[in-house]
């Protein structure tokens, strides 16, 4: 007879999960004890970096991750984790433990308390099982959830005593199961989506992250040269849908009501695939569409179709979908985009410049490299400089909550091991889940993080001119040495003040195979 431990490994193991990401306290050890020699245990200092972890690979990985955390303090520390999570549709299995299922009701020291409610409505689902013998089946029923298009976290609490009670035999039933859900356009909707690109004189594409999420990059390149159409990422896209050097890709777009309807005033259709319509930032009075203008809007999220405020939208999986349009749609016959202008180099000062910074980077990253952005006052310059080429080269933030880039790198790359990953990141953001190098040393992980030191709030000084709001009290951070800190949790570390110390400091990094901080002094408020 087997016990709930042994059915529900069994059920990780028949999904292909055999890495567990977590931090543990004691409601987490009967889960762990005897822990299985297939599987690999990830540990992360503080659960912001846990959550952080798991969600970088299972994005880099297309599999779904399960986290183990402890109780509501665990869980707590990982909601803004989730947050980001909860906005790039990750699929991660989020567990937790719960004390004794005979005192629960008292809330003794360690409870859990209302456990489905603490991350809602940042999952799709959120469960604690009324009986041990459910354990096996929530977990199996988690799993399908979150791998379900729009894919994204869920939630299981588990009373630590139902570990080492027996599994129903039948639970075994669970282990051959596949859940699959590839939704396609049906035909009615894929022939008027068809017949108003054929009608339009000057369309333009807006792409988000679930096209790369879905492997989509190389059709949407052949969609658009189909269409000779010019095509911008979405707003605050967490990942990078189109190649950024490639003649039809026109940039980020901009992410203000009024300012995106200007920037699209001179297209009669606007076709969002992948993204929602849209990520807004800053509030500005305006418009959603510029006049005249149909905006269509193909996503995989019925919450984001739903929610749109114009346009027509249709709910598909994007890969599928992709597919059909680019089989239906005629060739147009205009001119294809002109190539953007390429940036100028910025003269070498010292400090060296953001823009040296990348310039420097590009020439000495490899071809396939992947970068990880958090430097959140120079991403416009990083989308100008940096080659994301390739599927899967670009990750940020999803939710804007800084403490992603550090422990997603190493996710990242642990579920990458071909390509290099780098790590971008300001002196502000590397302080919110600083403890993931920890986790890079340990784990021998070869993530190269560069944090741009400009001794303030960048993007926050930049708001504050948005919002007119002045000086404020809460902009600078100067004085942090982050080579001290990284060596203090065991990762080899450099600074580098001219291009030429950041190219050899990258070329030695690269050349250890280990992991290292590389601290670059970057023009900013202080200087
Ligand atoms: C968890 C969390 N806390 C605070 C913020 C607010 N915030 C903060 C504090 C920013 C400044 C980041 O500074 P940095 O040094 O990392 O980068 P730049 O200097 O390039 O802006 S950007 C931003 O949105 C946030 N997004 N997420
Ligand atoms: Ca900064």
């Amino acid at each position: 007879m087997k016990t709930v431990q042994q059915a529900t490994y069994d059920i990780l193991r028949s999904n292909n999960m055999n890495i567990i990401f977590g931090n543990p306290g004691s409601n987490e050890l009967p889960f762990l004890k005897n822990f299985p020699e297939d599987f690999t245990y990830v540990l992360g200092l503080q659960e912001a970096v846990v959550l952080g972890i798991a969600d970088g690979y299972a994005q880099a990985s297309g599999k779904p991750a399960l986290v183990n955390l402890h109780s509501a303090a665990g869980t707590g520390n990982a909601m803004g984790a989730l947050a980001n999570a909860w906005n790039s549709h990750s699929p991660l299995i989020v567990t937790a433990g719960q004390q004794h299922r005979a005192m629960v009701s008292v809330e003794p020291y360690l409870t859990n308390i209302d456990a489905t409610q603490l991350p809602r409505p940042l999952v799709k689902w959120s469960y604690e099982p009324s009986t041990a013998q459910e354990v096996p089946y929530s977990i199996s029923r988690a799993i399908h959830t979150a791998m379900s298009e729009a894919k994204g976290p869920v939630y299981v609490s588990v009373p630590y005593n139902d570990w080492a009670q027996n599994a129903e035999a039948q639970s075994n039933s669970l282990l051959s199961r596949k859940v699959t859900s590839r939704r396609a356009l049906d035909a009615t909707s894929l022939q008027s989506i068809t017949n108003d690109i054929r009608m339009a004189k000057n369309p333009v594409m807006i792409l988000g992250s679930d096209v790369d999420a879905d492997d989509a990059n190389d059709i949407a390149v052949q969609l658009a040269e189909k269409l000779k159409c010019p095509v911008w990422a979405a707003p605050s896209t967490p990942r990078s849908p189109f190649p950024n050097k490639h003649r039809c890709f026109k940039g980020l777009l901009t992410s203000g009501i009024n300012s995106i309807s200007e920037q699209l005033s001179a297209h009669d259709l606007i076709l969002v695939i992948g993204a929602p319509v849209f990520r807004y930032h800053q509030y500005e009075a305006g418009e959603y569409l510029p006049a005249d203008a149909k905006l269509i809007h193909i996503t995989c999220d019925i919450s984001e179709a739903a929610r749109a405020p114009a346009g027509d939208a249709w709910v598909a999986d994007i890969k599928p979908a992709m597919l059909q349009l680019l089989d239906s749609v005629d060739e147009k016959t205009t001119e294809m985009p002109d190539y953007r202008k390429s940036p100028v180099q910025v003269n070498l000062t010292s400090p060296m410049r953001p823009e040296t910074v990348f310039d420097t980077l590009n020439w000495a990253a490899p071809d396939n490299a992947i970068f990880v952005n958090e430097s959140t006052s120079t991403t416009a310059e990083m989308w100008e400089r940096l080659n994301f080429e390739s599927q899967g080269s670009y990750y940020y933030a999803a939710a804007g909550g800084l403490g992603f880039a550090m422990p997603a790198g190493v996710g990242i790359q642990m579920a990458r091991p071909d390509r290099q990953v780098f790590v971008v990141i300001g002196d502000g953001s590397s302080n919110y889940s600083i403890q993931a190098l920890w986790t890079a040393a340990q784990y021998n992980v070869p993530v190269i993080f560069i944090v741009m030191k400009n001794g303030t709030y960048g993007a926050l000084r930049w708001f504050a001119s948005v919002l007119d709001i002045g000086d404020i009290p809460a902009f600078d951070v100067p004085s942090i040495d982050f080579t001290k800190i990284a060596e203090g949790y065991g990762l080899q570390a450099f600074t580098a003040g001219k291009p030429e110390e950041l190219e050899r400091a990258i070329a030695s990094a690269r050349q250890s195979g280990k992991p290292a901080l590389i601290e670059v002094e970057t023009w900013g408020a202080l200087h």
